[in-house]
């Protein structure tokens, strides 16, 4: 009886699968890496998508980032199926009514789909570092994100993934609102310092050609293992 319980258990602590997406750069990449390293990387416009295990508060997930150029978007359906929750990345600076609309209608999209009508949206208002950077008021009123299908527990989060500034508290949502932590072990137990350090980030304009190199092995490493698990 006890092995079979722990037998059960496994499948109840299953890893969570996370999509990371959003318009192009917003900052989807930075955010996915600096999950991963618990550091700021130099990033170049993803074509196709990035996929990585993280661990954050002891719970695993297998986090997928997806390009947000204009051509991959249309593809974003093929991600959906098992899910658990989407990580929108939105851009705090770029106000323009435009790109604003776009990405209402991209989140609306994820809104209308079956697949995901019951899974929880967290929305990361990004660049909260810079200068003019939208409130989180302004953000939610233009996206119009009170709209959204009751099912789907939803919460904007002020993030600069630059600084990791509000990231801890945001993943710290998700993971609550998933009933993988509780409440109190968010008050216990301090997150990561990585995740509120400037220290360990280096500057925007470094060009580390050797470190990108690595990282694209790794990355092709890293899809092989999701091919042939
Ligand atoms: N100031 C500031 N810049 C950021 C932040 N997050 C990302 N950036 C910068 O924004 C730019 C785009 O970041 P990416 O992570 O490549 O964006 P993306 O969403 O993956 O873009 P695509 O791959 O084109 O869809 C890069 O120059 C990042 O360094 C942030 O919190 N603050
Ligand atoms: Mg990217």
């Amino acid at each position: 009886m006890g092995i079979n319980l722990s037998f059960m258990s496994c499948f109840h602590k299953r890893d969570l699968k996370i999509l990371i997406t959003g318009l192009d750069a917003a900052g989807k990449t930075t955010l996915l890496y600096r999950l991963h390293t618990h550091q700021l990387i130099s990033t170049i416009p993803t074509i196709g998508w990035n996929v990585e295990d993280i661990e954050y508060r002891s719970v695993r997930m297998q986090v997928i980032e997806t390009g947000g150029s204009e051509k991959l978007r249309p593809l974003i359906c093929h991600y959906w199926p098992g899910v658990d929750a989407v990580i929108f990345v939105a851009d705090s600076i770029d106000k323009d009514t435009s790109r604003i609309s776009e990405l209402k209608a991209y989140i609306m999209h994820h809104n209308d789909a079956q697949e995901l009508w019951d899974k929880p949206f967290l929305i990361i208002a990004n660049k909260q570092d810079l200068p003019n950077a939208m409130s989180m008021e302004e953000m939610t009123t233009r996206l119009d994100l009170n709209r959204l299908q009751p099912g789907h527990k939803w919460y904007i989060a002020p993030v600069s993934c630059v600084t990791g500034e509000g990231l801890g508290a945001a993943m710290d949502w998700l993971l609550i609102t998933l009933g993988r932590i509780k409440q109190s072990e968010t008050i216990t137990q301090p997150i990561n310092n990585a995740f509120v350090d400037m220290n360990d980030t280096f500057p925007l304009d470094v060009d580390d050609k050797g470190q990108q190199k690595w990282r694209y092995i790794l990355r092709g490493w890293n899809r092989l293992k999701n091919v042939f698990p």
